[in-house]
């Protein structure tokens, strides 16, 4: 379990990360949405222990995590832009990650060559961007962390590659109860595998829902009536964004879908489609919500 409590991180006078607590339950994936600048990559660096926080505490496991040599053994943190040793192999990043590493799994490092097909006697700086992210995730899973935190951990893969990574990592959720910790403006990547969503904006959690709820939670509904209605009818929904299109309108409405059902049901719309959104619809309405400028962009 990852306990973050009420965590303020400032650079000089700039409150980057803003009074945030969030919790991560142990064997979950937890997905980190969020503006750029929002502060995404300053969270997750300090949950990672590699940051220090000026108030508020992170816990793993009800101990601290900074300078926490131990919890570290079990923590992978795979930031955006990736690091390597000048000149290392990729066998050579191995050695180096199975001294550091004391649950490092060889027969699992040579399996997934099998399968990622790349030569562990090459040196990673020859590699392209997309192949160095697989050597980033090949070393990260055999060094077979409980947590792991991932900055934009999809960008330069390919869509097979990031389909099998998915899985591994969904596995090793399954198999051994591995935490997730992910932050990504891929939104469609993050609702493949998330099962909460938080949304980071300006450096202060917005929301932090399940993904099931928070997808019950909002809909796209279609509508048309034979006249003009009421708009004080409407008045008792809540209502994030409208447009017409032609004698069709679109509404963005927050609530339970049975009550937004029955409450448009009684209008007797000639037209009324109830849609889910998704995941990258519900973050554009919410920053709208959070004043971030979206006008016009209805999906
Ligand atoms: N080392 C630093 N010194 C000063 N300011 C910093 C430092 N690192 C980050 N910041 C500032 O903190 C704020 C949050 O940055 P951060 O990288 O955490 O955002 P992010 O949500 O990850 O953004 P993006 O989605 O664009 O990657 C930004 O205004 C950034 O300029």
């Amino acid at each position: 379990m990852i306990q973050v409590q009420n965590v303020i991180k400032k650079f000089e006078k700039d409150k980057v990360v803003d009074n945030v607590s969030l919790q991560i339950a142990k064997g979950s994936v937890y997905g980190l949405l969020g503006s750029n600048g929002a502060g995404k990559t300053t969270l997750l660096k300090i949950i990672a222990g590699i940051m220090k926080q000026q108030e508020g505490a992170i816990h793993i496991e009800r101990k601290t995590v900074f300078e926490n040599i131990e919890l570290k053994d079990r923590i992978i943190f795979l930031p955006d832009s990736l690091y390597f040793f000048s000149h290392y192999t990729v066998n050579q990043m191995a050695s180096f990650y199975q001294n550091l590493y004391s649950s490092w799994n060889q027969q699992r490092f040579e399996q997934l060559q099998q399968v990622l097909e790349l030569d562990p006697k090459q040196k990673i700086q020859r590699f392209s961007k997309g192949m160095q992210r697989q050597v980033a995730f090949w070393l990260a899973l055999c060094a077979m962390p409980d947590y792991l935190i991932l900055d934009e951990p999809f960008d330069g893969l390919d869509p097979v590659i990031r389909r099998k990574i998915k899985s591994w990592i969904i596995q090793d959720v399954a198999e051994r109860e591995m935490t997730v910790l992910v932050s990504s403006h891929n939104l469609k990547e993050v609702e493949d595998i998330c099962d909460e969503v938080g949304i980071l904006h300006k450096g202060a959690l917005l929301l932090q829902k399940g993904l099931d709820d928070l997808k019950a939670d909002i809909h796209k509904v279609q509508i048309a009536f034979k006249q003009e209605v009421d708009k004080e009818l409407f008045a008792n929904m809540d209502i994030l964004y409208q447009e017409k299109r032609g004698s069709v309108y679109v509404f963005i409405i927050k609530g339970e879908y049975q009550y937004v059902e029955n409450q448009i049901s009684s209008m007797s719309p000639v037209i009324f489609d109830m849609l889910t959104l998704t995941l990258e619809e519900i973050f554009i309405y919410e920053m709208e919500g959070a004043g971030y400028a979206i006008e016009n962009i209805i999906l």
